[in-house]
């Protein structure tokens, strides 16, 4: 099988032990067993396989009546809800896009994933000049910041095309039964799409969450999925450690946390990717983070990001290591000219493909971290493309569920976000609330 993530873990100077490689072994079984803690959350470990056809079919279907009325497109929710489909857009998006004068695609925007009265207001004043859908998202049905953002949006298709016809332009994804969402979409006869109950927010790209988005800006769903059902076999139990990437990339994860290193820095020489590192960190961070472990998932983008955080990846405190996700071939070809007069003393690189001098600030980099001290990992992907990133997406869940039994956390809960909401509502006199209201003010 063509290997869309290549792993290699030479430059972290870490063997594995025996003892190692059999945990890591013994969590994807765990996982696959399903008898692990969090276990009803395991949805997503055979979701790329159990997509059918009809499926795919329906979301197209969908899309392609969205994509039939609006040029613009409104994506509202947050964290799992938002990330998976922001982070495969960007990746597959020119991104100046809106540069070009002719448009193809809907253009998808999001919204809910803040609440910023100017975020809103600009993005209610934009709205104005055209033709306008939504897809809302949220697995709860209950979360505070797209349920704000929806309702102004539903709002504004009411009052634009009325409501019979907003049922035409407003699509929702939420749970089968529970929330305010789903009562809202039954109610007003909202297409629906169902999130299933065993797959949480942060692994949820491959349901209508990431797709129906996804297959409205254009993007090949169909691929995407491919590439991820080639990673679910790739990852399966029963396939052999080295040959496992998930396992092995699990496997280092715990080696260098457990040596002092507390924090991951994800990063790519690809702008594009930046938002792999958003959607990466929620699964990551949400997974790991708990009862006071788990590595830090921080991100960088490269090399912009060597002329901010550079000094200090280089030289600061030595609790780091990073992840490099390296591209091997541009869509593209663009050569450095020479210049007769080189003012600019670069005819040291003229006849050079701007992707050779990437590559070299990489592999420069790279040695040097190493030599500072920061360990990388490095995960090689053939190219940018629907299939790839659906293989890498899987490959980063799949060692997330490995490494946060590894860790030995339930790494499908996230009890921790909690807190923050309780405060909110208190301080917002939400009803239900009056006690802590009249405690937390008194704290303020
Ligand atoms: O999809 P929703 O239920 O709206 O949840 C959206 C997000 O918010 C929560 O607070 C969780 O921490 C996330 O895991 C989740 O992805």
């Amino acid at each position: 099988m063509m290997k869309n993530v290549k792993l290699d873990i030479a430059k972290t100077g870490i063997e594995i032990s025996a003892d190692i490689e059999a945990k890591a072994q013994a969590a994807n079984a765990l996982l696959h067993s399903g008898k692990g803690a969090g276990n009803d959350f395991l949805g997503w470990v055979h979701l790329p396989s159990s997509i059918s056809e009809n499926e795919i079919d329906a979301i197209r279907k969908e899309a392609a009546k969205l994509r039939s009325k609006a040029d613009v497109v409104v994506c509202i929710g947050i964290g799992g809800s938002y990330l998976g489909a922001k982070a495969v857009l960007e990746a597959m998006s020119d991104p100046f896009k809106l540069l070009h004068k002719e448009q193809k695609d809907p253009t998808v925007i999001f919204a809910g994933q803040n609440i910023s009265e100017d975020y809103t207001a600009e993005l209610l004043a934009a709205l104005k000049e055209h033709s306008i859908a939504a897809i809302v998202i949220s697995k709860s049905g209950t979360t505070t910041e797209p349920a704000i953002a929806f309702r102004l949006i539903k709002a504004e298709i009411e009052k634009r095309y009325g409501k019979k016809e907003a049922a035409e332009r407003i699509v929702a994804i939420t749970d089968k039964a529970r929330g305010a969402l789903k009562t809202l979409a039954t109610q007003e006869g909202y297409p629906t799409f169902v999130i299933p109950d065993d797959v949480g927010g942060r692994f949820s790209v491959l349901t209508p969450v990431g797709l129906l988005p996804l297959a409205v800006a254009g993007v090949d769903i169909a691929a995407l999925v491919r590439g991820a059902q080639e990673m679910e076999k790739a990852t399966a139990e029963g396939v052999a450690f080295k040959e496992n990437p998930a396992a092995v990339y699990a496997a280092v994860r715990n080696i260098l946390y457990n040596g002092g290193k507390k924090i991951e820095i994800l990063g790519s020489y690809e702008p594009k990717l930046q938002y792999i590192n958003e959607w990466w960190k929620q699964l990551y961070g949400e997974s790991e983070g708990k009862q006071g472990k788990g590595i830090f998932p921080a991100s960088v983008t490269l090399t912009a990001d060597l002329h901010s955080m550079g000094q200090y990846i280089q030289d600061g405190e030595r609790t780091l290591f990073e992840t490099i996700i390296s591209v091997a071939k541009p869509a593209a070809e663009v050569l450095i000219e020479a210049d007769g007069e080189n003012l600019d003393g670069l005819n040291f690189l003229a006849g050079k493909r701007i992707s050779e001098v990437n590559r070299m600030a990489e592999l420069g980099v790279q040695l040097a971290h190493v030599d500072g001290g920061v360990p990388n990992i490095r995960i090689e992907i053939p190219e940018i493309s629907e299939s790839v990133i659906g293989g890498l997406l899987y490959f980063f869940e799949k060692a997330c569920g490995i490494s946060g039994y590894m860790l030995g956390v339930n790494p499908f809960d996230q009890p921790g976000v909690e807190a923050y909401k309780k405060n909110m509502f208190a301080l917002l006199d939400k009803p239900g609330y009056e006690e802590a209201s009249k405690a937390i003010k008194a704290r303020l």
